[in-house]
């Protein structure tokens, strides 16, 4: 995973699934089409928009309801619940809601599972969004967002202007997106028109398809015509030395242009599919002011009561007809809940390890999933040099370093300070957590400088860094599904009384959006078991 361009555990499936997504599409309308069944305007558009938005239980239930866990699953469960009639108590074993969705600021104090204290120095208005940071257009969290009253902002998650590097690859120094993507897809579009052109492709095309092809590269590629041999000789997509301007000044172009066996060799081109991810294209979005503006609001609409912070789960104990949770209090005595039902929405692993009666199946089942980790250390500058210097205003500069990302702020633009966030998966977060968190920001800011220079240095006014899998109650950033297999259908279900819900019981792990979706699973089986004479 560490360096991976991919999304952790399953993406590389459901990349390509998406892929093929797409492809089944177009090859069914294609199919309708040869068969005089193309859609017409008005009975079926092309595209038919999910319906997300429109969750809302039919009839009250009247039942009392306990919820382990108050991070978006265990929030999202409540706040569906109440609305249709139930009464709920989630028990949170942290003193604030959200569980991943973690943002610090200014004051924010963290201790983690190493016994290391951060308090956050951040100034004013300065923020990390430790664990979730952006939306997809499709996902259900922005329908959250538009019911609480959450405002959202653009999250750049894909900028030119930001770098690739690959230093293991010898590249001499970090190149801009648009410069790697223009080669890359120019060298790319000379290889296949040469191929298209000489008749290598003659058995998959025929002279119509390619001349549409050699049109489509000549475009793509930006590539010379037939008569210069298809050649790719740069383009002014890679850039500019000196901009272009007034009067005589036409720009001086970036060079020179690499060669292609040197292109390859430096293998910046396997980032450009990052934000080819149904996941992950632009446009994103994010909450103004910090993600965790949508755990505030759902536990704002909760209310004070229904939810019990500083409350850790010790036991769950599900009978005929009711379930009985153990806990402690904030001030350490034990306490105990009775309700009719049980929405479990805690991370697979720490809800193993709390003594229950569900059986050994679902213990076993529980330990299917596969524990990823990732690390985001966050760094105040006292300037935004990024924007003054290098003209970078958001996105995200990929590297093959042990930082792996550096993101640039998506908002307060020309404002006096801003924070970069560096960001890393599996082992390389491992490595970052076995530090202190002084030194990850030593050594994080180290790495940057390759990018960036002594600014990235010198600029520095504070740091704070979070290494998932030492986070107290959660110890893990997400867990991949065994899907298609028992142990997930097993956990798709209740066991007796107790529902479970996290976004580890989705196709959407690591997102949000699997939190809500498996939320309103749980509640919506939940909701016609009451219903049911
Ligand atoms: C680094 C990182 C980046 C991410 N990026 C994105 C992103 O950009 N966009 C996005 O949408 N999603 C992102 N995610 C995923 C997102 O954070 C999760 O999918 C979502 O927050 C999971 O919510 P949950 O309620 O299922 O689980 P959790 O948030 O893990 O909630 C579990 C809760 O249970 C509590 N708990 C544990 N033990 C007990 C106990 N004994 N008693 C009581 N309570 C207990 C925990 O404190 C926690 O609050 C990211 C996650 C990480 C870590
Ligand atoms: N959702 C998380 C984790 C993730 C990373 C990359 C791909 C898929 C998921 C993020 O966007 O940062």
């Amino acid at each position: 995973m560490a360096g991976s361009v991919l999304p952790p555990g399953v993406s590389r499936r459901r990349f390509l699934s998406a892929v093929g997504t797409a492809g089944g599409a177009g090859a069914m309308f294609a199919t309708m089409g040869a068969l005089g069944l193309a859609p017409t305007a008005h009975a079926s558009p092309r595209y038919e928009p999910p319906r997300r938005s429109d969750f809302a239980l039919t009839g009250r239930g009247a039942a009392k309801v306990v919820v382990l866990g108050g991070g978006i699953a265990g929030l999202a469960a409540a706040y569906e619940l109440t609305k249709g009639g139930y009464d709920c108590t989630v028990l949170e074993a942290a003193d604030r809601p959200g569980g991943r969705n973690f943002t610090a600021r200014g004051g924010t104090v963290q201790t983690d599972l190493r016994g290391d204290t951060q308090t956050a120095a951040f100034s004013e208005g300065i923020y990390l969004n430790a664990g979730p940071a952006r939306i997809a257009q499709w996902m259900v969290t922005l329908d959250y967002c538009r019911e609480l009253g959450v405002p959202v902002e653009v999250f750049t998650n894909t900028n030119a202007s930001a770098f690739v590097y690959n230093e293991a690859a010898g590249m001499r120094q970090p190149e801009r997106i648009r410069t790697t993507k223009a080669d890359v897809y120019g060298y790319v579009s000379e290889l296949l028109a040469k191929a298209t052109d000489r008749g290598a492709l003659d058995s998959e095309l025929t002279a119509t398809d390619k001349e549409r092809l050699l049109d489509f590269l000549r475009d793509w590629g930006a590539i010379g015509n037939k008569a210069s041999g298809w050649r790719y000789a740069g383009t002014s997509r890679r850039g500019y030395s000196t901009d272009p301007g007034a009067g005589d000044q036409a720009g001086v172009p970036l060079g020179p242009v690499p060669s292609l066996a040197r292109t390859f060799a430096e293998g910046a081109g396997r980032y450009l599919s990052f934000d080819f991810a149904y996941e992950q294209a632009m446009l994103m979005f994010q909450p103004v002011g910090g993600m965790d503006r949508i755990p505030l609001a759902l536990a704002r609409a909760l209310g004070p009561r229904r939810l019990r912070l500083r409350t850790a789960v010790t036991g769950i104990t599900n009978t005929a007809d009711k379930v009985g949770v153990a806990f402690l209090e904030p001030n350490g005595t034990q306490g105990h809940l009775v309700a009719d039902f049980c929405v479990a929405a805690l991370p697979p692993r720490v809800l193993a390890r709390i003594p229950h009666n569900l059986g050994p199946e679902i213990q076993a089942a529980l330990g299917k999933w596969q524990i990823g980790t990732a690390a985001k250390i966050g760094l105040e500058y006292r300037s935004r040099w990024w924007e003054t210097d290098c003209r970078i205003y958001g996105g995200i500069t990929h590297t093959d370093l042990d930082i792996e990302r550096i993101w640039y702020p998506s908002h307060g633009f020309h404002g006096p300070r801003g924070l970069l966030v560096n960001y890393c998966y599996g082992n390389h977060a491992r490595q970052y957590g076995d530090l202190a968190p002084d030194a990850r920001a030593q050594r994080a800011v180290e790495q940057g400088v390759k990018i960036h220079g002594g600014k990235h240095r010198t600029e520095l006014a504070s740091a704070f860094s979070v290494a998932w899998h030492l986070m107290p109650h959660i110890e893990s950033a997400w867990a991949t599904p065994p899907l298609g297999t028992p142990a997930y259908q097993l956990l798709g279900k209740p066991a007796g009384r107790v529902y479970f819900a996290g976004d580890w019981l989705t196709h959407l792990t690591a997102w949000q959006a699997g939190a809500f979706e498996s939320a309103r699973l749980a509640v919506r089986q939940l909701h016609e078991r009451v219903l049911s004479p």
